[in-house]
């Protein structure tokens, strides 16, 4: 990327890997941001990087990386506890004064889509829970590739990062795309009637550390 924030392709060897669109400054309810647009080459699908402060060679920054979820970070669902993470890590980042939230299009519904995420809540609704759901329906448990977040860290020239997650596994896939992950920062949020057995599974199942007893 270049200082203007205009369109400037990264490549790994002679390979283009995606494309940095366009930035500008982003005020919000949390403060002034700077948003970035990435599209992988090949793709139609827009990534977001929405950063605050000058994160070039700085270490420690403190990371979301965030799976779109329509549902929990649009509409308010309380289903899910996604709404309620991304709002706190932009009030810690903005409390920092330094960090990025890499906002992740297509990991809807752990990469199987909205209307097929919508499907496992039917199937929810019926007694399944949040794995079994997705197993029922014939797809993957969980199918999210981290590689762009690795590339749009290393495009904001990020050295080290602190990362905002209860999952082990994103942790994980991050470091094996080289990226320098120094420390978890947990994003615990309130346990409701709505969402404490869907907690409970990811807990259970899917090796999240929410700390229920
Ligand atoms: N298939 C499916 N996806 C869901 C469901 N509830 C939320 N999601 C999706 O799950 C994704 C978020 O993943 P989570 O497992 O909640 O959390 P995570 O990103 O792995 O980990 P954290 O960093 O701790 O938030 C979003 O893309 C949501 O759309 C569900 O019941 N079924
Ligand atoms: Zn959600």
């Amino acid at each position: 990327m270049n200082n203007n924030g205009e369109q400037q392709t990264a490549t790994a060897g002679s390979a283009r890997i995606f494309d940095h669109i366009v930035s500008s400054l982003l005020p919000t309810r949390h403060g002034e941001f700077r948003i970035h647009v990435y599209q992988p080459v090949g793709e139609t699908v827009e990534h977001v990087a929405i950063v605050k402060g000058d994160l070039k060679d700085q270490e420690r920054v403190l990371v979301r990386v965030h799976s779109e979820c329509l549902t929990g970070d649009v509409l308010g669902s309380m289903r899910c506890d996604c709404g309620e993470q991304l709002d706190a890590a932009l009030a810690k980042i903005s409390s920092a004064g330094q960090g990025v939230v890499v906002y992740l299009r297509g990991h809807e519904g752990r990469g199987i889509g909205l209307a097929n995420k919508i499907r496992a809540y039917q199937l929810q609704d019926q007694g399944r829970d949040t794995v079994e759901a997705n197993l029922d329906l014939g797809l993957p448990v969980d199918i999210r590739d981290y590689q762009v977040a690795a590339h749009i860290l290393s495009d904001l020239g990020i050295k080290s990062i602190c990362l905002m997650t209860n999952n082990p596994r994103k942790m994980m896939k991050l470091a094996e795309y080289g990226v320098n992950v120094i420390e978890r920062v947990p994003v615990l949020t309130a346990h409701t009637p709505h969402n404490i057995s869907y907690l409970r599974t990811k807990q259970e199942k899917l090796g999240h550390m929410l700390d229920f007893e």
